[in-house]
């Protein structure tokens, strides 16, 4: 490949092993580097191939986008917002997806992301009926762990949901899919995919600023207030929610009827529900977002309330990324 000649290189280049041994140098790669393999995912303006890397023969998930559609469906803020994020978590060695570098040809952009050889968690749960309570407190400890690292950062994911937590080769959860984070400090760009509540929102603004099943959203998203950390903490009760019961806790036929649930947060729990469980839920799910467990708690040493929650007795969790995870029976 031609050597990387200016180093003002954004720093979506993570260095890659040279052929020469472990010397690390920055090669912008191409689609040229890669053996594209089967479809592993479509979203709805990207294509999700596995691939290898011809020199390292590792496996990597690359998502590709067409620029002509990102363009007509003015999805570029979210793009750019998808880079942005994952960039931040460059370092994190657990709970997120990787970016590993980004390039571009003529029509598509392409990122070379970790790839997650289990899929999404939400089929784990569902083809199981649900989760017994040892998968319940692992998958959770390390779903908290990833939200930790990330409102460290200042980042609401702000679309949590089963469906974006993948299953890595060892069945590590990680987190994906940035494209409607939000970075906090920086000014709210008024582009339909910020809840910025002073944006003069018209029907349309508003509606597009959705994306994904409504299941997840908080009510302050709802009602159109600023989202903030707390927001992804009701999307993890609802997760938890969803393991122990099977289903999210807030279902209907119609997605307004849902809206109304969550705006009341109107829900039940099944019988046998795991009383510990119930407990954690019920103080997640709770309408005011400051009230809500681990929304006061600083954010720099972690959500220490939650943490602190029974539900969580056993759970060692700075060692959870060294356990096996508790296999899904
Ligand atoms: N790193 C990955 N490893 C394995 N599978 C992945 C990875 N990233 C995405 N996928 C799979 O590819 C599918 C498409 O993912 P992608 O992020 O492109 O779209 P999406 O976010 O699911 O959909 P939308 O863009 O509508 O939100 C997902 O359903 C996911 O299961
Ligand atoms: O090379 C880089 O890293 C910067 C480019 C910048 C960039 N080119 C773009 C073209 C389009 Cl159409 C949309 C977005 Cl968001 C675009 N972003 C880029 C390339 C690939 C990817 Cl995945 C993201 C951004
Ligand atoms: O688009 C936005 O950013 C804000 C809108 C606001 C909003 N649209 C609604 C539609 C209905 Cl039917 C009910 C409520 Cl409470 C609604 N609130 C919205 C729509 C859907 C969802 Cl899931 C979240 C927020």
């Amino acid at each position: 490949q031609k050597q990387n000649q200016s180093h003002s290189q954004n720093n979506s280049q993570e260095p890659i092993e040279g052929q020469n041994s472990n010397q690390a140098v920055r090669h912008k790669r191409s689609p040229k580097d890669f053996i594209f393999g089967k479809v592993i995912g479509e979203g709805s303006f990207s294509t999700v191939y596995l691939a290898k890397d011809i020199h390292t023969n590792k496996e990597y998930a690359i998502k590709v986008c067409e620029k002509r559609h990102i363009i007509k469906e003015r999805k570029t803020q979210y793009v750019k917002r998808e880079k942005e994020v994952l960039n931040m978590l460059a370092n994190a060695k657990h709970y997120f997806v990787r970016l590993f570098c980004t390039f571009q040809d003529v029509e598509r952009l392409y990122f070379v992301l970790s790839y997650a050889k289990n899929g999404e968690l939400l089929p784990h749960i569902t083809k199981n009926g649900s989760f017994d309570i040892e998968c319940t407190k692992f998958y959770s400890a390390e779903i908290l762990r990833g939200l930790e690292y990330l409102h460290g950062l200042g980042i609401i994911h702000r679309d949590l949901k089963p469906e974006n937590i993948l299953l890595d080769d060892k069945m590590h959860a990680l987190i994906t899919d940035f494209g409607s984070a939000k970075i906090l400090g920086e000014p709210d760009q008024t582009d339909s995919s910020s809840q910025d509540h002073r944006e003069t929102s018209t029907r349309t603004q508003r509606r597009n600023s959705f994306v994904g099943t409504a299941q997840y959203v908080s009510p302050e998203l709802l009602s159109n207030k600023i989202s903030s950390p707390a927001s992804d903490l009701w999307a993890f009760g609802c997760i938890i929610y969803q393991m122990v019961a099977g289903l999210p806790p807030f279902r209907s036929r119609s997605e307004y009827q849902i809206f109304q649930k969550i705006l009341q947060v109107d829900y039940e729990v099944p019988d046998g529900f795991c009383e510990v469980a119930r407990n954690l839920v019920g103080l997640l799910l709770v309408r005011e977002p400051s009230q809500r467990l681990g929304a006061n708690d600083k954010q720099s040493i972690g959500y220490t309330s939650i943490r602190a929650h029974p539900f969580f007795n056993g759970i060692d969790f700075e060692k959870l990324h060294e356990q096996t995870p508790p296999p899904i029976c």
